[in-house]
């Protein structure tokens, strides 16, 4: 029987390219979301790679494939992490789409207690314009697309902008790897230009904030621990943080809905919508 439970805000973290840092943005954000006091999930959606329990430097024994074909309950799948926050390990996507019907459904929903009062599900997704990560981006509440400055990504972020404005018109983005907010914002404001004479002025293209260049990210990912929690007092964390802020500031978490609109059974609920 589905009681109440608490609304659950699903964020969609996608890139155009690989290895611009949307892992390590997610993971840590999720960390900063969970440390202010919302209950966070973290699902690992990326499509062959997933990798946030490598990012979280946990082993993950069983990932959301094993539930979808009943192999294991939800509760033996997800890791906490810490206090608020757990991790949704994930498999190859493809996959999981062939599990995705009504019957999987039901399942995630009568299993879905561990996961009905989330605020917030941050899903990381795959390059954005493969088809099954855009039933992701088009399910979710938010959509952020990561970029850095070089070209090569600038192009594929605005492809997985172009494709997913499709059908949906309000995409944020954070610019990673930047060496001052002043690129950031001038990368952002060409990029806005672009879309606005090809894709439509319909569209509605946020910043959430940038991200600054910097050898202790890199050195934390390496050591598989996360930047926010060793250097706390460091640019990127402050810059993650004011991001974090923004997030929140979005959030009303005083609704209440149905479990099966929460956690992941609201987030299977919305993928089965899309077919
Ligand atoms: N702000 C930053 N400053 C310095 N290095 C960074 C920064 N952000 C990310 N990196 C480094 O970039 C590399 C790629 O990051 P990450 O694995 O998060 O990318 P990704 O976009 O998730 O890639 P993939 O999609 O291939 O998993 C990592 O080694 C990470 O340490």
């Amino acid at each position: 029987m589905s009681r109440p439970a608490k609304r659950t805000r699903f964020i969609a973290v996608t890139s155009g390219k690989g290895g611009v840092g949307k892992s390590t943005i997610t993971s840590n954000l999720a960390l900063l979301l969970s440390i202010s006091g919302l209950k966070v999930a973290v699902f690992d959606a990326d499509i062959g790679l997933a990798n946030l329990d490598v990012m979280f430097n946990v082993t993950a024994k069983h990932n959301i494939l094993h539930v979808l074909k009943g192999e294991a309950a939800l509760k033996d799948v997800v890791i906490p992490i810490r206090k608020n926050l757990l991790l949704i390990p994930g498999e190859s996507g493809e996959e999981i789409f062939r599990y995705c019907d009504a019957e999987m459904f039901e399942r995630l929903i009568g299993d879905a207690g561990v996961l009905d009062d989330i605020d917030i599900m941050l899903i990381d997704t795959g390059a954005g314009i493969g088809e099954h990560t855009q039933l992701f981006l088009q399910s979710a509440d938010d959509v952020i697309v990561v970029t850095v400055p070089d070209p090569a990504a600038i192009t594929d972020a605005y492809a997985t902008i172009k494709v997913t404005a499709r059908r949906r018109k309000d995409i944020k983005m954070i610019l990673n790897q930047v060496h001052s907010p002043k690129e950031a914002h001038n990368i952002f404001a060409k990029i806005s230009s672009v879309a606005n004479t090809h894709i439509g002025p319909d569209l509605r293209l946020e910043l959430l904030g940038e991200m600054t260049r910097d050898d202790k990210v890199a050195y934390a990912v390496k050591r598989r621990s996360s930047f926010v929690r060793e250097f706390p007092t460091a640019r990127p964390t402050r810059e993650l943080q004011a991001i974090a802020q923004n997030i929140m500031a979005d959030i009303d978490r005083s609704v209440t809905v149905q479990a099966s609109e929460s956690g992941i059974a609201g987030l299977f609920k919305r993928l089965l919508e899309q077919f």
